[in-house]
């Protein structure tokens, strides 16, 4: 029957990233030789880790999910022992590996690259979907740069070291780490973090200790180095995202009207590397 995929129509490529979960191979679909990104996920890990359910919401939303800056989910298919998501490739790799070489990005990178995460939330929360677990780990470029969330929320270990588990409490808001109740203004937080890492090119409340990051989220431990230079209008969106009081946080509609956005990001939402 049509979209009745298989592992035999697909030709396998090099492997993208791996994670606890499976990993991610790049792959050309034989008929159309159209490329996509294969993600392999072992049944037995699933089972053993009991993420049916969480795996099943995952693949609901990614399928229902069209923005240009989101990963796109077109299909899945399994075997025996393994479940296959379709995923459209992104040429460009890893935002993260971008950041990591260039230490930091400008300000019009930065600028760019959040205008497409609030435009990508925007669209999330219209369709009820919150707290997307948005780190640079997930954040991936096409070939245009143009950036797409890849989010499964599984924790990967890539090749290139990446926060490891007790890194990932950087993004997180305080009423996450708290374990209150929260909405999706987690995200317009976690929007803040970025922001910081991609201009510093480290999260604002880094700390050696995960118990460190936590007191300095929940404390708003926010301070802006002198190097490397930021502007003040940066620093003013930086710091009206990184609110205690989620109600206080700037919406993403006023965040897309900031002075900073306004003047810095590419309308395009791609970006000169
Ligand atoms: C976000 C993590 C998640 N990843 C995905 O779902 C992923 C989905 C998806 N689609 N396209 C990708 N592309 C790449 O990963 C990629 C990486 C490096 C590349 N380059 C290297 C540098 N060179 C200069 C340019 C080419 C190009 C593409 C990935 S990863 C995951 C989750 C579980 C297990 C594995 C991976």
């Amino acid at each position: 029957a049509y979209g009745q995929w298989s592992l035999k129509n697909f030709e396998i490529g090099r492997p993208l990233g791996r994670g606890k979960f499976g990993r991610v191979y790049v792959a050309r679909e034989v008929k159309s030789k159209y490329i996509v990104a294969l993600k392999v996920l072992f049944k037995e890990q699933i089972d053993k880790y009991r993420i049916h359910h969480q795996l099943r919401r995952e693949m609901e939303i990614q399928s229902t999910l069209k923005h240009p800056n989101v990963l796109r989910l077109y299909g899945w298919f399994d075997d025996d022992d393994r479940i296959f998501l379709i995923l459209e490739y992104a040429h460009g790799g890893e935002l993260y590996g971008v950041l990591r070489e260039r230490g930091h990005l400008t300000e019009r990178e930065s600028a760019t690259y959040i205008a497409s995460l609030a435009n990508a939330l925007a669209y999330c929360h219209s369709q009820d979907v919150i707290h997307r677990d948005i780190k640079p780990e997930n954040l991936l470029l096409d070939h245009e740069g143009r950036l797409k969330i890849a989010d499964f929320g599984w924790s990967v270990q890539s090749r290139s070291k990446r926060h490891t588990m007790c890194g990932t409490l950087d993004y997180l808001a305080p009423e996450l780490v708290e374990n209150k109740a929260h909405d999706y203004t987690v995200d317009n937080w976690t929007l803040g973090v970025l922001c910081y890492e991609f201009l510093y090119g480290a999260p604002p409340f880094e700390a050696a200790m995960q118990h460190d990051t936590f007191k300095r989220i929940v404390k708003v431990d926010l301070s802006f180095p002198p190097n490397p230079p930021v502007s003040k209008e940066a620093k003013d969106l930086i710091s009206r995202l990184l609110v205690k009081d989620s109600a206080k946080r700037l919406s993403l509609k006023k965040l897309m009207d900031h002075p900073w956005i306004i003047k810095n990001a590419d309308p395009k939402g791609a970006c000169i590397q």
